[in-house]
């Protein structure tokens, strides 16, 4: 073996993506030190995008104030990637779920408007191509916080501003988008979606991912009647049709909000994060064997997850894909149609997950020594 490519996912709450790529090499090296690694962090659109492409093209990330879920100041940060032009702005970041404590949950309340401010400073910053990653989100608005944030009025049937989250959509009678940002028109705005749901229904936002943030089963309905009021509305006063576009039920709608609004388009993020990392451009020039990873596989991870993603890349060029894990899910085997060859996970015996998510880097290695030490036996 000369070259090895580690193309791996974060592991969701315990490692970063470029951690994982990192411990994975370490792992490696310790059994063929002569062996190239060329670390790759990946990611989908949900949390760890701005991370990962900042980290890929030399980018870097600039931290700011922005509102929170709630209407609370938060910490956010954005990026610029190492073209200097290119803006990086993750949703998660300024409205993401683990940004609201477990008991104030409740998507009825919960606005986008950070990640509207997130946008305006990229535009600020002279940025007119900015990737939007979705995900992740602790709201159901329909991205109707972000579209005031940049200057639309979305007005109830007095005249006034209607309030935040999906609460406030039950009151939208009309949007006006005369006062939005002009710097908007000029700026391509492609979207890094982590799911393809539409909008509303059984598959829409609110019944997949509504009760993650807090969704009782009564909301749910209520949630989803907001959102199609607001598609209904666009649809009247925008000219445009968002209900079923792959990724318009990402984020709560977000994605939705970002095409009628903004006039953005969605993508799945792994292929967006491809494209940026140049995947293809890395894995032409050859290798041998390709690492890849995730916190779980299961059965969503061949539906464009980050490891169906890389192994479509590398199945190009005829080299083999193989995953570390934390765990395996139920399904997880139909990877192996998805050109995932084999995988194998980082728990060493039966362990509580705490103990897993803590000690993640050092499991890493652990495994990725083994995985090496096994996938050349047969060369000896
Ligand atoms: N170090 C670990 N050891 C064992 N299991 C882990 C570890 N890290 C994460 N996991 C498992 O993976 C789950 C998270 O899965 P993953 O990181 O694939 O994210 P996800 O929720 O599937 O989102 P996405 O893949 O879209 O980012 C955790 O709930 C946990 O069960
Ligand atoms: O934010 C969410 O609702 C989920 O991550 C799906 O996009």
């Amino acid at each position: 073996m000369k070259r090895i490519v580690i193309a791996p996912d974060s592991f969701k709450e315990s490692l970063d993506a470029p951690a994982v790529a990192a411990a994975i090499a370490e792992g490696i090296k310790r059994v063929f030190p002569e062996v190239e690694t060329v670390t790759v962090p990946m990611a989908d659109g949900g949390e760890g995008l701005t991370t990962t492409l900042v980290a890929a093209t030399g980018g870097r990330e600039i931290t700011t104030t922005v509102t929170g879920p709630l209407g609370q100041p938060v910490r956010a940060a954005w990026g610029i990637l190492g073209d200097g032009t290119t803006a990086v702005v993750e949703m998660a970041q300024a409205s993401g779920l683990p940004l609201v404590p477990r008991e104030k949950r409740n998507p009825l309340f919960t606005t986008t408007y950070g990640t509207g401010e997130l946008i305006r400073q990229a535009l600020d910053a002279g940025c007119r191509r900015l990737i939007v990653g979705i995900g992740g989100s602790a709201t159901n608005d329909g991205g109707a916080g972000m579209a005031q944030a940049l200057g639309a009025k979305l007005l109830d049937a007095k005249g006034q501003d209607i309030g935040p989250g999906a609460a406030g959509l039950e009151e939208l009678d009309r949007i006006d988008i005369q006062g939005l940002d002009p710097r908007v028109k000029e700026a391509e705005i492609l979207v890094a979606c982590d799911v393809d749901n539409p909008l509303c229904g059984p598959r829409g936002a609110p019944a997949v991912y509504g009760p993650q943030k807090g969704a009782t089963p009564e909301m749910v309905p209520r949630l989803d009647a907001a959102l199609a009021r607001l598609a209904g509305i666009i649809e009247r006063d925008l000219g445009k049709d968002v209900r079923e576009l792959p990724g318009a039920g990402a984020a709560g709608g977000l994605g939705a909000g970002l095409v009628a609004f903004l006039d953005a388009n969605l993508r799945r993020g792994i292929e967006l994060v491809i494209e940026a990392v140049d995947l293809d451009g890395i894995l032409a020039r050859g290798a041998d064997l390709v690492i890849t990873g995730e916190g779980e596989i299961n059965r969503q991870t061949a539906y464009g997850k980050v490891p169906a993603g890389v192994a479509r890349v590398a199945g190009k060029y005829g080299i083999p894909v193989v995953a570390l894990v934390g765990s395996i899910g139920e399904g997880a085997s139909t990877v192996y149609d998805h050109g995932i060859k084999g995988f194998m996970s980082i728990v060493p015996r039966p362990v509580p997950l705490a103990y897993c998510l803590e000690n993640a880097a050092s499991l890493l290695a652990d495994a990725a020594e083994r995985l090496v030490r096994l996938l050349t036996v047969m060369n000896k």
